[in-house]
């Protein structure tokens, strides 16, 4: 009789496993741990987690910041690949990525039937959802000019936060599945973060787990 494995939970606070945690309402399959904000203390604690426990998914998830036009406040995101976009150089002519500069890639792909599967499960639930890159950054963006130089670097952008990359860089050191699911608390853009819908978000990302923890 072979043992359904777990799928592990990644959140960077304790706010965001909460609500996670809520959505969940005791379901066993998952375990949710909290690893602290930015993509190397992440990448960190997701690799010791990996290494107590064989899970077949993980899943970084959180709130996170909303490109305009992209992805509303309250909304959710799946990420369709984890972008490291501030890892690189900046020259003369812009921004240089890992992969411009010939030293491995700024890009972890997911499973595009994991992001689908997810995707539909949340839309089908009347949960307003999109698709898209989302940005791991170790600065959140806090200008216009930052917000436009990553809109137009990376079309795809929908949203930033700061621990995917990390999450997905260790995941992969496993061979093991990830994707991120993230509920919009503010759009990315001038910092005010007296203006960040942090309740509105967690409530988003509890009935999302709530909606995943049946169909995962
Ligand atoms: O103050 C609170 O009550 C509170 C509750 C839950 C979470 C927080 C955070 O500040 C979490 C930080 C976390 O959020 C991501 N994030 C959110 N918006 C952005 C953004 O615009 N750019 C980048 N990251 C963002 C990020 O992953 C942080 O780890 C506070």
């Amino acid at each position: 009789m072979s043992i359904k494995q777990r799928i592990l939970i990644v959140t960077a606070v304790d706010a965001e496993k909460d609500a996670v945690l809520r959505g969940l309402n005791g379901n066993e399959n998952f375990h949710v741990i909290e690893v602290g904000v930015g993509p190397i203390e992440a990448a960190a604690r997701t690799a010791i987690a990996l290494t107590k426990e064989n899970y077949s998914l993980v899943i970084n998830a959180g709130i996170a910041g909303g490109f305009t036009g992209k992805a509303d406040i309250s909304s959710i995101v799946v990420g369709d690949s984890f972008i490291a976009a501030d890892l690189g150089a900046e020259t003369e002519h812009g921004f240089s990525s890992l992969n411009e500069l010939g030293f491995g890639s700024s890009i972890i792909d997911v499973d595009q039937h994991l992001v689908s599967k997810v995707y539909r499960a949340l839309k089908n639930s009347q949960i307003p959802v999109n698709k898209g890159s989302i940005l791991t950054i170790s600065t959140v963006t806090g200008s216009k000019e930052t917000t436009t130089e990553l809109a137009n670097r990376v079309p795809n952008a929908t949203a930033e936060a700061m621990e995917g990359y990390g999450v997905a860089m260790a995941a992969k050191q496993f061979n093991i599945p990830a994707i991120e699911v993230r509920a919009i608390s503010n759009k990315v853009g001038p910092r005010n973060k007296s203006e960040w819908k942090i309740k509105d978000a967690l409530q988003s990302l509890e009935a999302t787990f709530q909606i995943l923890s049946e169909v995962l």
